[in-house]
């Protein structure tokens, strides 16, 4: 058997169990499947539905207000480990450790919400290190082949979180295609590491891979 975490957007409605269990936007599920179809279904639908709270909700998402305090009285109303997610400086992960999270997902959030926002794997680094090691640091955006996955970890990331490519298979083949998408992403890994003389995880190092800053500094 095997185990794969699945992070749930928060204006996610894809998850009928728990959507119908809380139904804080009261929607059926035909609108949960106009959503999946496209967004401009869900505009429509939300102008139509009066009884919907979702644009409410999606303010108080926005707030421009939340602030890191936010985190903090998140962490007083929870015993469960708290991970901050967008994290992309030096800066910010060392305020995320300040305030106590419990790790740190390295993203730009797939890329679509800022323009020139730094790909995630060329900032993995500087947090990495400005976090030496006290919490767990993950990463994701971009991640396509286990050479991906590869490089994430010798940078030092302790795993990386799969987006898109997972979508890619459930709309190709369902359940079926994203089992397939981890099993092909695992396979390749393995052989990376394999042609890599990695044995184990443990075994890949900073050494394995080269980044463009390693490239300038050959050149100093
Ligand atoms: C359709 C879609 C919706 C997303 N919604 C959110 C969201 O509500 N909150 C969030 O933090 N990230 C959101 N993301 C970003 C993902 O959580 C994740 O960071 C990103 O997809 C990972 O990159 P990848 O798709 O290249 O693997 C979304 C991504 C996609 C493709």
């Amino acid at each position: 058997m095997q185990y794969h975490i699945y992070v749930l957007s928060l204006c996610s409605f894809s998850c009928r169990s728990v959507i119908c269990a809380d139904n804080r936007f009261r929607f059926s599920w035909s609108f949960a499947v106009a959503y999946l179809c496209s967004n401009t279904n869900l505009l429509v639908f939300v102008a139509e539905d009066k009884g919907s709270s979702l644009e409410a909700f999606a303010a108080e998402t926005h707030d421009p207000s939340l602030c890191w305090k936010d985190i903090e009285w998140l962490r007083s109303i929870t015993s469960l480990p708290i991970l901050i997610k967008g994290v992309l400086t030096a800066e910010d992960a060392i305020k995320a450790m300040e305030i106590g999270v419990a790790g740190i997902v390295v993203s730009n959030h797939g890329a679509r919400q800022l323009d020139y926002s730094p790909a995630s794997i060329t900032v993995l680094e500087q947090v990495v290190r400005a976090v030496g090691g006290k919490i767990p640091v993950l990463i994701d955006g971009g991640v396509r082949r286990g050479t991906d996955i590869f490089k994430a970890l010798a940078l030092g990331a302790q795993a990386v979180l799969i987006g898109r490519p997972i979508l890619y298979g459930l709309a190709a083949k369902g359940e079926y295609g994203v089992q397939r998408v981890i099993e092909m992403l695992k396979a390749e890994l393995e052989l990376t590491m394999a042609l890599s003389g990695c044995p184990t995880l443990k075994d890949i190092t900073r050494s394995h891979v080269r980044t463009e800053q390693d490239r300038l500094n050959c050149r100093l």
